[in-house]
């Protein structure tokens, strides 16, 4: 597996400072409910994004576009702790161009999926946990592949890259109460997405 586990990669006073940092992110780009192409189906996870790009998802299909769906506006600037923490970790001479932020309240759940939809995988996802812990479920690049369960707590970091970049992977539930830095209690996770090729 080419999956890199950071534990506690930021410890309690960054991870303060990142919720504050999304803070202001939320002001200018106010969180919005996906919805499954076709069907139109609401996901139970509530979305924004920050970078150049951001990941939507509406009843037309996936995209990534440069304006949020609902008021029109760019998407802010990804926070420069998390530009720091790319540069890190993603071994990859570019900057991430979108900063796909997912809020999960108590039941929420992501079903198994691909991130798939960038031009290129040449880059990894970086994916980092605030809040609540998640139980998430990874697998190989096949649906039918078997699959493993990890738990990622608040300051948790993972890195997909190289062969499991496109590998399966969910959350299967949220451990409510597990966490007291989000004042509503919940989950945020952020995940760090190349786009275009390089
Ligand atoms: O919440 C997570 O840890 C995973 C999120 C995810 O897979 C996604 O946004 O594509
Ligand atoms: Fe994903």
């Amino acid at each position: 597996m080419t999956v890199q586990i950071l534990p506690e990669r930021f410890k309690t006073e960054d991870q303060r400072a990142l919720v504050a940092d999304l803070g202001a992110v939320l002001e200018r780009a106010p969180l919005f409910v996906p919805r499954m192409p076709r069907s139109g189906k609401p996901f139970s996870v509530r979305m924004t994004n920050c970078g150049p790009l951001g990941w939507v998802s509406d009843i037309d299909g996936y995209r990534y576009q440069p304006h949020h769906p609902e008021t029109g506006a760019p998407w802010p600037e990804i926070p420069q702790r998390l530009l720091d923490l790319w540069h890190e970790v993603a071994g990859v001479p570019v900057g991430p161009e979108a900063c796909l932020v997912n809020l999960y309240g108590p039941g929420t759940k992501l079903g198994l999926h691909q991130d798939r939809d960038e031009r290129t995988f040449e880059a990894p996802v970086v994916s980092v946990s605030l809040g609540d812990t998640a139980v998430f479920r990874i697998g190989g690049t096949t649906r039918k592949a078997a699959t493993r369960s990890m738990r990622l707590a608040s300051g948790d970091v993972i890195v997909f890259g190289g062969d499991d970049r496109l590998a399966y992977h969910g959350i299967d539930r949220i451990l409510s109460g597990s966490s007291s830095l989000l004042p509503e209690g919940g989950r945020i996770n952020l995940t760090l997405r190349r786009v275009t090729p390089f």
